[in-house]
């Protein structure tokens, strides 16, 4: 009789569609097995405390970004000649840094004012010279993943005030402290200007 293929034996033909069962699924739910069920977190680490600073007026994200965005405030407002002058003086410097023609060097920083963040490659700066402008509020050099920069400027404008940063400025290399508080914060474009070379040892 034609059953029209309705009872067809199909024991043999292989299925074209593959489905995962539930119980081949290796998901296990904590507490509950509800998909809706948010794992609860086992992190055995302590919320950082977010403490808000009041930056003075005048000093916000906003304000640094109009300020730094200004050629002409490079040498007024971020970086000193009288600093440029000490460290093309400093022996050590001009040791570290022979690769550089002195003259040439003295020109490219004193005569045409290009910044320090645009000479390449980066002038070294050894550490000794790094923790002599690491002094205060007025002075302020510090090292992040073996960058020197001078903050001094900056210090108002950090959201996380100034006094975290005074406490940590004897550290080698702020990097860690800084991934502590904001990973995310890109540094090296926020503190361009203050950029002064790389650390040598
Ligand atoms: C010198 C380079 C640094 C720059 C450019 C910088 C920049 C910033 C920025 C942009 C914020 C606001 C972040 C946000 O609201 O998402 C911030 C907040 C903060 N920063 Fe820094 N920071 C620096 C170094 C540090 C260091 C070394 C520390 C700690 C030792 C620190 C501690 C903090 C704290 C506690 C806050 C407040 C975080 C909060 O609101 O939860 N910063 N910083």
């Amino acid at each position: 009789m034609n059953t029209g293929g309705m009872n067809r034996d199909v024991s043999d033909s292989k299925p074209n569609v593959r489905f995962i069962t539930p119980q081949r699924l290796n998901v296990t739910h904590p507490t509950t097995s509800s998909p809706l069920h948010m794992p609860v977190s086992r992190s055995t680490r302590k919320p950082l405390v977010r403490t808000k600073i009041r930056l003075d007026p005048g000093h916000s994200a906003l304000d640094w970004h109009s300020l730094t965005s200004n050629p002409e405030n490079y040498y007024t407002k971020f970086v000193s000649l009288q600093l440029i002058q000490d460290l093309l003086d400093d022996p050590a410097f001009q040791r570290d840094n022979c690769k550089f023609s002195p003259t040439q060097l003295r020109n490219q920083l004193l005569v045409q004012k290009i910044p320090l963040y645009k000479i390449m490659p980066p002038l070294r700066i050894n550490r000794a010279i790094v923790k002599k402008h690491c002094k205060d509020e007025d002075e302020l050099w510090c090292v992040i993943n073996n960058k020197v920069y001078d903050i001094s400027s900056y210090l108002k404008f950090h959201p996380g005030g100034t006094d975290i940063l005074l406490r940590h400025r004897n550290s080698d290399d702020l990097i860690t402290y800084f991934n502590r508080y904001h990973q995310w914060v890109n540094y090296e474009k926020l503190l361009q200007v203050c950029f002064i070379g790389i650390v040598c040892e």
